[in-house]
This record gives C-alpha cells, structure tokens and sequence, in this order.
C-alpha cells in the first residue's frame, strides 16, 4: 500500500482532480442514499391511505416520485462528472508517470541496457503504469462511495434494530481475512506470470526488430515456440490462481449470503411483529441490497490493490536506479552548453588523449589495460584487433558512455570525466557499422543532429555522403517515409544516409566503425566516397574492417587482450613482425585459413 500512496505523492500536483473526484463521489454517495427513504416514505403514505389511517392525495404522492426524479438526476449528474475527472486524471497521471518513467531510461547509464531486453521494459512499463492508474481511478471513484454508503447503511440500520447494524459490522473484518489470505498466494502467481510475460514481450521485440536474422536461420516456428510456450505458462498460472482465488470467493459469498440471510430475516419477523413499517421495511432491504454492492467489491479492490502494487513496485524498482548525473542534465537541459566548444588544438597538436585507461564492465574483469594513446588534430588512426580485442569499448568510452575505471581521457585537453556530456559528444561524430536509421523521412534521419536544419542544408550533406542520387530517384524524394530501422533502404544507402547524418553534425572528431556488412564493392566504393568526405578536415578513429582503409591511414593501433601492441604508420607496421605484417601476409597467402584468421580480426579482405 506504501508504494500506492508514493505513486500519489509523486502526482500531487493533480490534487485539484483528485478533490474534484470526492467532491462527486460523496455528492453521488449521498444522493443514491436518499432514494430508499423517498420511497420508504412513498410506501408509507400509500399503505396509511390504504388502510384509512391518512388519507393522501395523487398530487402529494406524485411529488414523492418528484423527489425520486430530482435524486436520481442530481445522482447520474455527480456520478458523470466524478467519471470525466476520473478518466482525466487517469490520463493526466499515466502521461506523468510514463515520462518519468522515460526520461528515467533516457538517463540510466548505458550498463543497465546492457543486461535489460527492450521489450522486457517497454512490457513492464505498460503494466505497472496502466495497473497503477487503473486501481487509481477505481478506488477514486469506488472507495470514498464505499465508505459513505457502508457507514451510512450501519448507522441507519443499527438506529432501526442495533442487531442488524452488528450483524453488517461483522462482514467486514471476516471478509478482508477471507481476502487477505489469499492475497500472499495471489501474488506469488501473479509474479511468475509476469515473468514470463516480460520475457516472451523482450523476445517478441528482438525478433520483430531483427526479424531478416530470424527468417534467414528459418528459426520463425523455434522462436513461435518460445513465445507460446512463456505465454502457455502463464495460462497454467492462471488456471492455479484463479481457482484458488474462485473456492476462496466461494467462501466470501457463502458467509456473505449467510449473514443477508440472517439479516432479512430479522427485518421479516421485526415486520411482522409490527415494529417496523412496511415503510420501513422497504427501506432497509433497499439499504441493505445498497450495502452487498460495496461489499463485493472490496475483494476486487484487494484484488487491483495487489496488481497495482505489484505494478508499482515494478515501476520503482526502475524509478531508484542511480541516474547518471551527467546525463540527467542532459535531460533536465541544465547543461546546455552556452555556446559550442571551439577546438584549441592546432592541426598536427594532440587533440585526444587516452592516459593510463583500464577500464571493465560492470564490476567484472578488466577488458582495456593501461591505454596510453595520443591523438592529433586532423589525424586518421585506425584500430586494429581481434574481435573483442576491446576496440568498441575503447571508443565508447571516448564518448562518455562508461567511465574509466583507472586514468583518463581527454578531448581538447578536457578530462571528459568532468566534462558536461553534451559538450564532450557534440565534438564526437559516428557512424556505426550497422546504420541504426530511425522511422520517419528520410530528410528528419539526415538531420537528427539538429531538426531545424534548413533543406538545402541536408541536400548539400546527401551529396557530400554520395546519398543524393539515389534519395533523389524515390518519388517522395528526401520525404520518402523508411520503415523501421530503415528497412527499405539498402545496406549501403543505410550507410550513406548515416555519413549524410555525421556531415551534418559535423564534429571535429569522428568515429567510424566500418560496415563489414556484405556490401558489394560498388556499393561499398559509394559508401567510402562518403566516408573520405565526411572525413575531410576531421580527426578520424576508425575501427577497421578492410586492409584497404587500413592502408590508407596515418596510424594504426593494434590492439590484443585489451592491451596497445604496437603504434604505428602502416608502412612502419608493414615490416614490424606485428599484427597488421601478419594481416597483409595473410592476405597474400590467400586460401581457406587464412581467410578464417583474418575474419577472427574482422576483417573482410
Ligand atoms: N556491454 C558489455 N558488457 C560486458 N562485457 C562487454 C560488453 N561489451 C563488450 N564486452 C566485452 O569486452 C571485451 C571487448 O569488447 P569490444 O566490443 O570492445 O571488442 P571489439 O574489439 O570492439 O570487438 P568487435 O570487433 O568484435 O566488435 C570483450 O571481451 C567483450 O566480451
């Protein structure tokens, strides 16, 4: 329950709705209570008239039915404006929640996505945010009435015969231990069907975003399989949940049924006996059927109490993850640099500076050992390693996405650890070797940097990439629509549009992952056209994947284990018995094993 009223205290600023919402629910409690006693009262008048003992008029009569009127509208009027604060507040409150919940993702440092399916916590956000505003706006509208109406019921039965009034107290304590013993069960399934809802949602994203890998291993019926046994299983859970939470609703409603029964009996016989009228024997059955209806649904409240608490805890669990300061300003746009970092360094001074960097993920074991490297301005410095050799590690942490754990990095001779994160990675331009476009036109892809950039501006990057012809072939041009991750398009237009995208941000340092993707060498000469274009003027980090690029370049870093084997100019390296000599020996060897040995460098020849 903590964590509900937490979820309330997190949306106080809705308070204004949440007052709306009991203002209506006791204006509706109060005047579904008015309608027995304008009926009682009916009923008493007619049955006096009846018998001679007052004689009544149609006219005094009608206004019984009058007031009935008048109650009952008064009633659908409160109850439909309770309702639309209701579904305003829901929403007001499931948009809050879901853009904390965003901008908390947005800032958590790039180690939770790492162990995090995606669909896993899209799935999660989904259910906790709709089960916590859902019981929200239920309990809202439900609860405050369920107080009312129950006290009131109480009252006015015990002032009637106090029998009737003790008989109803006892409903309550028995029904919530009926209730809450099932509970702790209750909750344990609904855990493991989550679970497996989580885990069969993460996969179904995974597949559906990379659904070429899926087809092309023809694994479509084992990942069906998969999907359907997670979802299976929760029809299993369900099956044991629910029937245990059915016999116990058996129970609830047996004992609930006994106590009516006592109760209409006591307002019989005490009818009979001529304590009551008839009057007032209308009245309190109408109270009484008043009363089952809050009584039923207290096990449904206990019932969303839990999911919403479960759901909550979901949602907390994610919201007390350390953010990564650095980044919350980012989002909090507290650290907007006031105006872009200009680079000092001279062309040919050292513009980027690895100092004694050791560096692991996630408190496991180190992957980079005491990288020392310097990097000019203007420079081209290709890495070289075996797959895992740490090449990606070492350029994501230039970009600031872990922190070193031994030394530092310094850009422009600022220690990037210190630095506003903004600042650090306007600097830093990529190209990934997977394109990673978004959905959307092509032209909002061009200018993801800066989506104010002017047409012209985009079209002069399309064709500095080597993109333009081909974006100019389609019939909507720079506004043809690409589908997620940019299906339509191929690998190397993919490739272009990105460098398109990197010529646009234009920052001073890039880094380039070369695609190693099967792009065939016309497509590949177009994207390199690009790449030399985009590279004009920068200083370029390139993980390579071709001997070609790598000869092209001022330095090559080979790198092993995690450790800088050697540093050097190609033609230096060439000769040097290292790495990149035993590359181009394999590459003149040619035959089956050499190509095995130089795909374990990824490299593609
Ligand atoms: N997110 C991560 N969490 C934990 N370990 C990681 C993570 N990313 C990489 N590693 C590990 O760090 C080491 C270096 O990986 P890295 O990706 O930097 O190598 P690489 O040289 O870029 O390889 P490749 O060319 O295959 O991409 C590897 O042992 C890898 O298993």
């Amino acid at each position: 329950m903590k964590s509900i009223l937490r979820i309330i205290r997190a949306t106080r600023e809705l308070w204004p709705l949440y007052t709306g919402i009991v203002v209506c629910a006791v204006l509706t409690s109060v005047s579904s209570l008015l309608a027995p006693f304008i009926i009682s009262g009916a009923t008493d008048t007619v049955v006096n008239h009846l018998n001679g003992s007052e004689p009544t008029t149609g006219m005094a009569i009608a206004w019984f039915a009058v007031a009935y009127l008048v109650a009952q509208l008064f009633n659908v009027i409160t109850s439909n404006i309770g309702g639309y604060i209701g579904d305003v507040m829901s929403q007001k409150m499931r948009t809050i929640l879901s853009v904390r919940y965003f901008e908390k993702l947005l800032t958590l440092p790039l180690s939770y996505f790492d162990t995090e399916l995606t669909g896993t916590i899209i799935s999660r956000l989904n259910r906790s945010i709709t089960e916590v505003t859902n019981f929200v706006k239920a309990m809202s509208n439900t609860f405050i009435s369920l107080i009312i109406t129950t006290v009131s019921v109480i009252v006015i039965s015990s002032i009637y015969y106090w029998p009737l009034g003790l008989l109803l107290i006892i409903i309550f304590p028995v029904y919530l231990w009926l209730t809450s013993k099932t509970s702790a069960k209750w909750q344990v399934w609904e855990g493991k069907k989550n679970q497996n809802i989580d885990i069969a949602s993460g996969r179904f994203n995974e597949v559906i975003g990379q659904i070429r890998v899926v087809k092309s291993f023809g694994a479509e019926r084992r990942e069906l399989d998969l999907f359907r046994t997670h979802f299976g299983n929760t029809v299993g859970l369900t099956r044991e949940q629910s029937r245990f939470w059915h016999s116990m609703d058996v129970a609830r409603l047996a004992f609930l049924s006994l106590i009516f029964f006592g109760l209409y009996l006591l307002i019989f016989l005490q009818t009979l006996a001529g304590n009551f009228s008839i009057g007032d024997m209308v009245l309190l059955i109408q109270l009484l059927a008043m009363a089952v209806a809050p009584i039923n649904s207290l096990s449904w409240i206990v019932d969303s109490a839990q999911r919403a608490i479960t759901g909550s805890k979901d949602y907390f669990d994610v919201m007390e993850r350390d953010s990564d300061a650095r980044a919350l300003a980012i989002t909090a746009g507290t650290d907007v640099p006031t105006r872009p970092h200009t680079i000092q360094a001279e062309t040919g001074q050292e513009l980027v500076r690895f100092n004694e960097v050791t560096f692991g993920y996630n408190g496991e074991e180190d992957v980079l050992h005491k990288i020392d490297l310097s990097i000019k301005r203007g420079e081209r410095i290709a890495f070289v390693g075996e797959s895992g050799g740490g090449k990606s590690t070492l350029m994501a942490l230039l970009e600031g996405l872990y922190d070193a754990r031994n030394g530092s990095i310094t850009v422009d001779g600022m220690d990037i650890a210190g630095s506003d994160l903004e600042t650090v990675r306007s600097l830093i331009g990529m190209v990934f070797q997977d394109a990673s476009l978004f959905s959307g036109t092509i032209a909002e892809n061009i200018a993801y940097a800066n989506p104010a950039t002017s047409r012209e501006q985009i079209i002069a990057a399309a064709k500095k990439a080597n993109a333009h012809e081909f974006i100019s072939k389609f019939s909507d041009g720079y506004d043809s629509l690409i589908g997620e991750r940019g299906l339509k398009l191929s690998g190397g237009q993919k490739q272009r549009v990105a460098v398109a995208r990197a010529i646009l941000k234009d920052a001073p340092i890039l880094i380039l992952d070369e695609a190693t993707s099967a792009l065939d060498i016309k497509a590949e000469r177009a994207v390199q056209k690009g790449l030399e274009e985009l590279m004009v003027g920068r200083t370029s980090l390139i993980i390579a994947h071709r001997l070609s690029t790598i000869a092209t370049v001022d330095t090559i870093v080979t790198l092993k284990d995690g450790r800088i084997e050697e540093i050097g100019a190609p033609a230096e390296l060439a000769v040097s018995g290292g790495i990149y000599a035993e590359l181009l020996g394999l590459q003149n060897q040619g035959g089956k094993a050499s190509k095995k040995k130089l795909q374990s460098f990824d490299i593609v020849g």
